[in-house]
């Protein structure tokens, strides 16, 4: 047996007794010894630990720690129920280390059976060979998502309504959203637009972006430090507009604001810029969120933070970001080895270093960040090109 994943199910979130004690007894002495993950929400922590009150994210810790003394390898104290709190918080522990894990709270009547779900999408990740902790990340994902999906569905009389599963399978025919989740081959050739640069070519945003894709970028972000909020809005739209005929994800820098006025395909954000978590509960779950990140411990927390991938760099020395810290290429290999997170590379890459880059070969390097040596240039469109045929015949982190 790969793993045995426990879901305490005693009381339901709308407050329902679904088991009495002769069930919490077998919970307790034959069930949560040999469990490798338990997930009670707090009314069913509660019960388990004889009644204790929990009603801050401190008492799920010390629920967490108690369960987790009577025999489970993991407790996973959910705080969907958790009074006064904007996010949900759930409570990850290991027995060594703490996991709070934040997810936009999302308003709905539509939550019927979505502990099941969560509980038996951890078992499925965990039977796919994912290490726990990823598997209740993927899994709360992947609830969020039906959740918000399911929020305007309307059925039955009751105060809950279900929620609907099987989103992957239906057609969002809306041709204005995204339709793929976040993949990260997407990272393979990253352009990043620059508002001087196009200023001094004589570029509008919009025929930098044209250009880059035409040339082969697989993903943009609008990095318009100079625009003018309503302006960069529009070109934004714009821009929108044409990466979603091509099939190209499009983020906005810095601006978490103007990603969802526009309703952009999410955000790039820095060190500090506004937190990657708060970013997630500004934008849901189905938005891509990219994180820059110099160091280990910053890649550890932009997953914690729900981050679906990140930026490292400078690679090489830039003119285009002042007062950047370089990391050079041991740097970037540091931080691809820790990082749970796809990576794509940055900071003075162009056509004569870019294979250097992805020859540092690590299985979720996927492409290279590139501003100066695509957008101050003449023909974007040829420079983004060049770039784009050099990695393929490198022949690495395209899939
Ligand atoms: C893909 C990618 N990686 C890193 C950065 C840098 O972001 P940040 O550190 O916030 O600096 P600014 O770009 O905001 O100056 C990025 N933009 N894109
Ligand atoms: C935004 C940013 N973050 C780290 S380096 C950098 C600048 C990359 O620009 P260029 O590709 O011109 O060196
Ligand atoms: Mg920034």
């Amino acid at each position: 047996m790969a793993a045995l994943v426990v879901d305490p199910v005693m009381v339901s979130t709308s407050g329902d007794v679904l088991a009495g004690p002769s069930i919490l007894s077998t919970f307790l002495e034959e069930l949560l010894p040999m469990a490798d993950i338990i997930t009670p929400n707090l009314k069913e922590a509660s019960a388990l630990l004889n009644g204790m009150q929990l009603e801050t994210v401190d008492d799920m810790r010390s629920a967490a720690r108690l369960l987790h003394n009577m025999g489970p390898k993991n407790v996973l104290v959910k705080g969907g129920d958790l009074p006064d709190s904007s996010d949900a918080v759930d409570i990850l522990y290991n027995g060594h280390n703490f996991y709070e894990l934040r997810s936009p709270r999302i308003r709905t009547r539509n939550t019927h059976g979505t502990g099941c779900s969560l509980a038996s999408s951890i078992a499925a990740e965990v039977a796919k060979g994912y290490p726990m902790l990823s598997a209740v990340k993927v899994a709360k994902r992947f609830v969020e998502t039906a959740l918000d999906y399911s929020k305007e569905i309307d059925i039955g009389n009751g105060p809950q309504g279900p929620f609907d599963h099987l989103l992957r399978l239906k057609s969002h025919s809306q041709a204005c959203h995204r339709q793929q989740p976040f993949d990260p081959s997407d990272l393979f050739l990253y352009a990043v637009t620059d508002s001087r640069m196009n200023k001094r070519w004589g570029r509008s945003i919009i025929d930098a972006v044209k250009a880059a894709i035409d040339g082969g970028a697989t993903i943009i972000q609008l990095r318009e430090k100079d625009a003018e909020t309503k302006d960069f809005m529009e070109s934004a739209k714009a821009c929108i507009r044409i990466c979603r005929l091509h099939g190209v994800p499009l983020l906005i820098n810095d601006r978490v604001d103007v990603a969802i006025a526009c309703d952009a395909d999410g955000v790039h954000v820095g060190q500090s810029d506004m937190p990657a978590r708060v970013a997630r509960t500004l934008l849901g779950p189905e938005k891509i969120i990219g994180v820059s990140c110099k160091t280990p411990e910053q890649a550890e927390q932009a997953w914690v933070d729900g981050a679906d991938y990140i930026g490292c760099g400078g690679v090489y020395p830039t003119n285009t970001k002042e007062n950047n810290i370089t990391v050079g290429l041991n740097g970037l290999k540091t931080v691809c080895m820790a990082s749970k997170l796809p990576v794509v590379a940055i900071g003075g890459i162009g056509v004569s270093n870019a294979r250097a880059v992805m020859e540092i070969r690590t299985s979720n390097l996927k492409g290279v960040a590139v501003v100066s040596a695509l957008f101050d240039r003449e023909c974007v469109q040829a420079e983004t090109r060049k770039l784009h045929e050099m990695l393929l015949g490198s022949n690495i982190g395209s899939t």
